[in-house]
């Protein structure tokens, strides 16, 4: 397992140790001794979640509020995404600043975000299947987000936002200057 760390304190790049052989591939997607030893964490993942997208799909930015705050260990099973999270912890020196990563099938990468931050992707191939680990129960209550397109944040999507395909609540998500957290 290699690890990188990125521009955002605590946002660390995962990459596992793939075996191939002339069967296709085997990695370990998780392990808690390994992930605790190379990030020096000790992280109680408990809900697992997938979900299934067409190409233009984005989804975020997503988080939750308070004790129901989400550390995240997200990866690509099939096709590419371009990953965003966005560092909204208070007093934080990057706040409002955002890491970039495409995850892929190929790449095998993983991206472990930390609570306090903002969370989102878009799909960049015809379909993709994304997978993640949370430390926290998903919550309707907690739920806050913030609007993909915010100025203040100017993220570069990668794709033309006419294509973008967005959920009815993620349309109508506030700038994270007008958050209330
Ligand atoms: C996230 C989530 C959603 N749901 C339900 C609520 C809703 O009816 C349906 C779809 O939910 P959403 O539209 O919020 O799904 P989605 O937009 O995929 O939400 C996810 O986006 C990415 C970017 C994240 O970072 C995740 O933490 C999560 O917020 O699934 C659960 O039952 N459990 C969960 O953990």
């Amino acid at each position: 397992m290699e690890i990188e760390k990125t521009n955002l304190e605590g946002c660390l790049v995962l990459k596992p140790k793939v075996f191939q052989d002339k069967r296709g591939y085997f990695f370990e997607s998780f392990n808690q001794r390994t992930f605790n030893d190379v990030t020096g964490l000790n992280i109680n993942f408990i809900q697992d979640n997938e979900s299934f997208s067409t190409k233009g799909v984005l989804r975020g930015l997503h988080f939750q509020t308070g004790d129901k705050a989400q550390a995240k260990l997200v990866r690509v099973i099939k096709g590419e995404i371009l990953d965003i999270v966005v560092d909204i912890r208070p007093g934080s020196k990057t706040y409002g600043k955002y890491f970039a990563i495409e995850l892929t099938e190929s790449n095998k990468k993983q991206l472990f975000v930390p609570r306090g931050f903002a969370h989102g992707y878009i799909v960049l191939s015809d379909t993709a299947i994304f997978a993640y680990k949370c430390d926290n129960y998903y919550d309707k209550g907690s739920e806050g987000g913030i609007i993909f397109n915010d100025p203040d944040l100017n993220i570069d999507w990668k794709l033309d936002e006419a294509d973008f395909i967005v959920s009815e609540k993620d349309l109508v998500l506030p700038k994270l200057q007008d958050l209330n957290i």
